[in-house]
């Protein structure tokens, strides 16, 4: 099922100021099972967006669709991952990932897709374990557990790995790229890292600063799994034209303080 976001605009109300334009005009359609990511500069709008898919917040106009279907609020068909992994620190890994699940299913039948989930994350021996036993790698594959083990079409992935070490973060996008091949799910995944995008993604999609428009979108079509020297000059080019807009934003920035 394809999502697609037309004429999204997105506005905050300021104090004492005219409101914040974050997105505007925002026209995509992502397709199923297609590996999008979100790159831009900080503070253009890349969470907001994701929120909006989420039904987590609400367009100013415009609308967001899945498959034809108006999106209105959050619904099991799209999984969210954050930064941090969220687990409840009182429950342990078993319960943690059935949590969601316990008014949708038999209780037998949740703890077989719990345990189908957990072993697909490779943490099939820890459930028993409460998330502070846990390194900050494993407690963010128990939450890609718990939202792949609802099923949904989309999983959006608000930079997943930010919080992790350098080796760790290499180890999850292998694996993340793994589960993404053999569930086929579609992914929106925000990062900062030009890298990442590169490696995992068919698809990344760059906001520009100020209001939020997309500034590029470009097809990935280098063959899966990319090494270094493959990545090397897509990396170079998206990295070239992201410098540029924060350029113009910071000297933006700076002549409003001036004027002030
Ligand atoms: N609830 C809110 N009320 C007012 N302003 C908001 C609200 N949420 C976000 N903003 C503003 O909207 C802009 C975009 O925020 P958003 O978090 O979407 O950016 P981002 O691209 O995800 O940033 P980063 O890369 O730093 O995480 C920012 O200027 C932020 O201050």
């Amino acid at each position: 099922m394809d999502l697609q976001i037309d004429r999204l605009t997105k506005q905050f109300e300021q104090k004492k100021k005219p409101p914040l334009t974050v997105l505007d005009d925002i026209n995509l359609t992502i397709e199923e099972g297609s590996f999008v990511s979100i790159l831009g500069p900080s503070g253009c709008g890349k969470s907001t967006l994701l929120s909006l898919v989420a039904g987590l917040k609400h367009p100013s106009s415009g609308t967001i669709a899945l498959d034809s279907n108006p999106i209105t609020g959050p619904h099991p068909n799209r999984g969210v991952v954050f930064q941090e992994p969220a687990l409840f620190p009182w429950l342990n890994v078993r319960d943690n990932v059935r949590f969601p699940l316990r008014k949708t299913m038999p209780k037998q039948e949740q703890l077989e897709r719990v345990q189908e989930y957990l072993q697909m994350v490779q943490l099939s021996g820890f459930l028993d374990h409460f998330p502070h036993e846990l390194s900050g790698g494993m407690q963010q594959r128990v939450a890609i557990a718990r939202v792949l083990a609802m099923d949904p079409q989309i999983m959006l992935m608000d930079e997943p790995f930010g919080a992790l070490d350098e080796q760790t973060r290499i180890v999850l996008q292998d694996w993340v790229e793994w589960i993404w091949q053999k569930t086929g799910k579609t992914v929106l995944f925000i990062t900062h890292s030009i890298r990442e995008a590169v490696k995992l993604s068919d698809r990344i999609i760059m906001l520009g600063a100020r209001p939020g428009t997309v500034m590029a979108d470009k097809r990935v079509e280098l063959t899966r799994p990319r090494n270094q020297e493959d990545m090397a000059a897509l990396e170079t080019e998206i990295s070239s034209l992201l410098k540029s807009e924060i350029n113009t934003v910071m000297k933006e920035a700076l002549s409003d303080a001036s004027h002030h």
